[in-house]
Order: structure tokens, then sequence, then C-alpha cells
């Protein structure tokens, strides 16, 4: 006879009572997470009513994917170009100005980022006393970017990137500006901070969520925290809102609007960043602590003026179909600064770059010259007005995402394999100061039997590459790689395809050290496939 149930394995029907418990409690545990998630995003829909903060729920939908993926936004019907999404008063946006602290924020001199920093930290502190805790209580408590990441991560997962010594300056400077301006007013500031809510830990991680959420807002309330503005996700290239702080009389009636938003962006790009030194292209990390507010979010958030300049627009510059994503763009940047601000990556970022440092340069050089020789070659390099990039007192040159070197670098390595009699001549031709109008002529002047049209850097190019400079790039770039250790490429490949996203810090710290080697893996391509000789850097006489 067969017995209803397996009593004869009672240790079988044990195990399957406890599975089922389990598989209860955890359904269970897993509908009130996101319940919670739910409620955390009804609780923001009050608050922005309470607000006045406009938008509409027929238009758009706010997705909660829980704490670890976020908020995204969809489009509920078609949007298209030009339709106003939101509509955010200014008093609604978290800023130093608007803060309960301002007093204690303005009198301690503190501004910009740090200012904002302990204006959200205080915040937090009031929890539901705070004006804004309809809306902290939706934010993560932070960001996860290589900032926050213990110091063993960070040489874990960034060692050899363009991150590594970057994140770890940060973390130095960051915890020097805390212990400065923050510690004192723990210790006797007018307001009787608790230190539970204005350690070290809560500056880095208020630190990290005015990173990658702030916007600039007008001159008056300088940088801060955009309600609902901060809730779109980003994709290079492909944005479908603007979001502005420039106020234009009408900006309907306003042709140039567009350029000079685009103008005042690029603008916060270059106050903020390298590029203004040299030719250094937009992918570059630059440390935090300098960048200020690197996020000059993109979005047209636009003051508006006709009647209440007192609030910022969302406004459609580019139609989305009902059901997709709406995205923002946080600028034009490579997977080591998106990392760097805003904890990810993207795998196909065409903004990617890998930097040669000056100083590996100096080392690949005296492979084959003396120091004095490079120095020599060096000093008239700058004497002809060339410089790479500098950030953080490190000069470096760029190589882009196709494996091209910057010009600037082509240029030293051909003065570096000039010829004694042609270096000579030039020394003592070139003035020894004030600028010099046709440097590439100048330079390729041994060459100019027949003429060499250098209206541009690419048609100078072509003469530039010479095979011993070909081979000094394919040195370059094995000398870079092996700050990533010994380990081949294909593994990180192989690991990259068995990580899972959910591991954010191992998964785009992954793609950024695979995205790099392949860069130098281009640099190899670029040069070898303009040379002429059998690669493996250029074996040479010591000079
Ligand atoms: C301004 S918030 C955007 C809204 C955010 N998803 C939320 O939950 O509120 C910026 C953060 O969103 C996430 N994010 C934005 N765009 C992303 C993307 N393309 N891929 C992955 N994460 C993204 C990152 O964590 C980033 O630091």
């Amino acid at each position: 006879m067969v017995e209803p149930y397996p009593t004869r394995y009672p240790c079988l029907v044990f195990f399957f009572l406890v599975q089922f418990t389990l598989n209860i409690v955890l359904q269970h545990s897993i509908t009130v997470t996101f319940a919670a998630m739910s409620r955390r995003l009804r609780a923001f829909k009050r608050w922005m009513n309470s607000q006045k903060l406009e938008w509409s729920s027929t238009t758009l939908e706010l997705v909660d994917n829980g704490i670890e993926e976020g908020i995204l936004v969809k489009a509920i019907c078609d949007l298209n170009e030009g339709d106003v999404i939101a509509k955010i008063p200014k008093n609604a946006c978290l800023t130093i100005k608007t803060s309960a602290a301002r007093e204690m924020i303005e009198d301690a001199g503190l501004a910009g980022s740090l200012g904002l920093s302990v204006a959200v930290m205080y915040e937090k502190s009031l929890g539901e006393e705070s004006l804004w805790s309809g809306y902290l209580q939706l934010l993560p408590d932070r960001e996860c970017v290589p900032l926050v990441w213990t110091l063993d991560e960070v040489d874990k997962f960034l060692a050899g990137t363009e991150l590594h010594k970057i994140v770890k300056d940060d973390k130095a400077l960051m915890y020097e500006d805390w212990k400065e301006c923050i510690f004192p007013l723990i210790e006797s500031g007018p307001m009787q901070l608790d230190p539970k809510y204005f350690g070290a830990e809560q500056y880095f991680a208020a630190k990290s969520l005015v990173f990658s959420r702030s916007f600039e807002i007008d001159d008056y309330h300088g940088y801060g925290m955009v309600p609902f503005a901060d809730l779109f996700n980003h994709k290079t290239g492909a944005e479908n809102v603007h979001f502005t702080s420039v106020s234009s009389p009408d900006p309907s009636s306003d042709d140039n609007s567009d350029v000079e938003d685009n103008e005042r962006q690029n603008n916060d790009h270059d106050e903020s960043s390298i590029e203004d030194v040299t030719t250094c292209r937009s992918g570059s990390p630059t440390a935090l602590d300098q960048t200020e507010f690197p996020n000059s979010n993109e979005m047209d958030l636009s003051s508006n003026s006709e009647g209440d300049s007192d609030s910022l627009e969302m406004i459609i510059v580019k139609e989305v179909k009902a059901g997709n994503e709406v995205f923002n763009t946080y600028g034009s940047m490579g997977n080591a600064a998106l990392l760097h601000r805003y904890g990810f990556t993207e795998p196909n970022n065409t903004f990617d770059i890998v930097n040669i440092e000056l100083n590996l340069v100096l080392d690949w050089s005296l492979s084959l010259f003396t120091s004095r020789y490079f120095r020599a070659r060096l000093s008239l390099w700058r004497r002809i007005g060339y410089s790479g990039c500098v950030s953080q007192d490190v000069e470096y040159f760029e190589i882009s995402s196709d494996g091209e070197p910057q010009f600037e670098l082509l240029i030293l390595l051909y003065i570096i394999f000039l010829p004694d009699e042609v270096y000579y001549k030039l020394n003592h031709t070139l003035p020894s100061n004030g600028s010099i109008n046709k440097p590439m002529e100048i330079l390729l002047l041994d060459k100019r039997q027949k003429r060499i049209p250098l209206e541009t850097p690419e048609m100078a190019k072509e003469y530039l590459l010479t095979d011993e400079i070909c081979g000094a790039l394919i040195s370059l770039a094995d000398s870079r790689e092996a700050s990533y250790g010994t380990n081949p490429l294909s593994d990180d490949i192989m690991s990259l395809s068995t990580c899972s996203m959910r591991d954010r810090k191992l998964y785009h710290s992954s793609v950024l050290r695979v995205r790099e080697r392949k860069i130098l893996q281009n640099l190899r391509t670029y040069a070898s496939s303009r040379s002429h000789q059998p690669k493996k850097g250029a074996i040479m006489k010591k000079r």
C-alpha cells in the first residue's frame, strides 16, 4: 500500500517543511521590501505635492527598482520635443541657502560642495523634522562611488586603472576637509551637532550624493539637490530631457538659447577640469576635490522667468516613445569619470581614454637615452610651445578609445628621435622666448625638400609617425599595461563575462579595466599599422 505521506522518510518530510516555510518567509520579505520601496515613492509623491512641485503622473511613471538599482523614469505616453515635463520651485531644492543650517554653514565660511554636503548631512540629521524628509527618504544612504569604498576595495578593484591614485588622493583630501572644517563644528559649533550624523563616513556619504545628484540652480543658490530632476538615469549622447539653470527672458523666442546652454555647459566642464590646458579630451577623471561640482547635469532646467522666476523647468529635447525610459545626460564622459562620479560604467563608451604619464615616457626614454639627453629634448618641446594635460601636478597624454595618441605625445617622441644635427640647428634658431607661429613647419624642416601640407595636425601626423616613433608607442603601451599586473587581458574579459552587474564594485571596475586594456591594445594596433618594421620597441644604441 502506498502511504499518503512518505513517513518512512521523516528527515525528508522535515526538509520539505523547512523549505516550504522558508519560501513563504522569503516571498513575504521580498513583498515587504518592495512594498516599502513603493511606500518611499508614495511618500516622495506626497512631498512633491506639498512643495508644489509639478509633474504629470499621467505622462511619466516613476519606477522603483529597489535600493540597489534605484529609481528610473518612464514615459507613459509619447513625449515630444518642447514638452515641459516638470516645474520645480527653487525653494524645494536643497541648497546652502534653503537649508536650516544656512547660518552655521555660511558663518563657518563653508561653500561649494563641502557646504552643500554639510547641508545634506544636517537635513538628514533632522529626520522627519527636515523640510526635505520626504525627498531624503527616497535617496540611497550613499552612492556606490569609489570614494565610499574601503581602501582595500580601492586597491583590489582599481589597481592599474586611471582611477586608482585619484580615488586614494580624493579620500585623503576629503578626510582633511572633514577634519579641518566639519570636526570643529561638532566640537564647538553653534548648533550642537550630533557626531553620529557628522562623522567622516557620513561626510563621504553626503559627498557621494552631492557629486552624483546636484545641479547648478542659479547665481544665488549655486549648486543644490534638485528633487525629481535627479531621478533620471544617464545615457551618453542620447538624452531626452534638458535641464539648464540659465534664465532667458522667453526660451521660446530665444533662437540662441540652445547654443548658450551648450556654451555654459562647456564652460562648466572647463572650470572643473584640465581641458583648458591643452587639447585634452573630456573622458579624464579629475580628483573630486579639484572638480568641485563635476556634474554640470546637462538637462534643461530653465529658470522660468515668465511671472515666476522662482521655478525651474525640465523640457523634452528628444522625443520619447510611450513605455521607454526617459534619459538625461550627465555630460560626455569616459568610464573612469563615470565610475568616479556616479558609480557606474557603460560597456561601449566612445569617450573612454587611457593616460600615459610623462614620467612613463621618461622611464621608457632612459632605456635608450641618458636623462640629460631626455631633459634637453623635453625642454625644446616646451620651448616650441607644447605641453601635456595636467591634473594634480601630474602631466600626461591621452590615448583615445580607438588607440589614437594625443598629438603632443607624438611631437615629443619626434623631438626625442631628432638626429643631433637637426636638434642643434633647431635649438639655435629658435627664439629663446616668445611664441612660435608654425611649430610644425619648423619641426619638419629637415623633411621638407618637397612641400608637406601641415594645415592640420592630422596631415602632420603622417610625417611624425616614423618607425622609431611607432616602436616607442608600442613600448609605452606595454609599460602602461604592466600596471594591471601579470594576468593577460583575456583573463579580465573572462572574469567580466561571468560577473553579475549586481556586484557593482566588481562589475564596473572590471568594465573600466577591460576597456582601458583594450585601448592599449588599440594603441599597439594603431602604431603597428603605421610602422614598416617588425615591432617590439625600438632597439637603439644609448645616446
Ligand atoms: C542622478 S541619480 C539618477 C537616478 C537614480 N537611478 C535614482 O535611483 O535616484 C544618479 C545615479 O543613478 C545611477 N545611474 C544613472 N544612470 C545610470 C546608468 N546608465 N547605468 C547605471 N546606473 C545609472 C547611478 O547610481 C548614479 O550615481
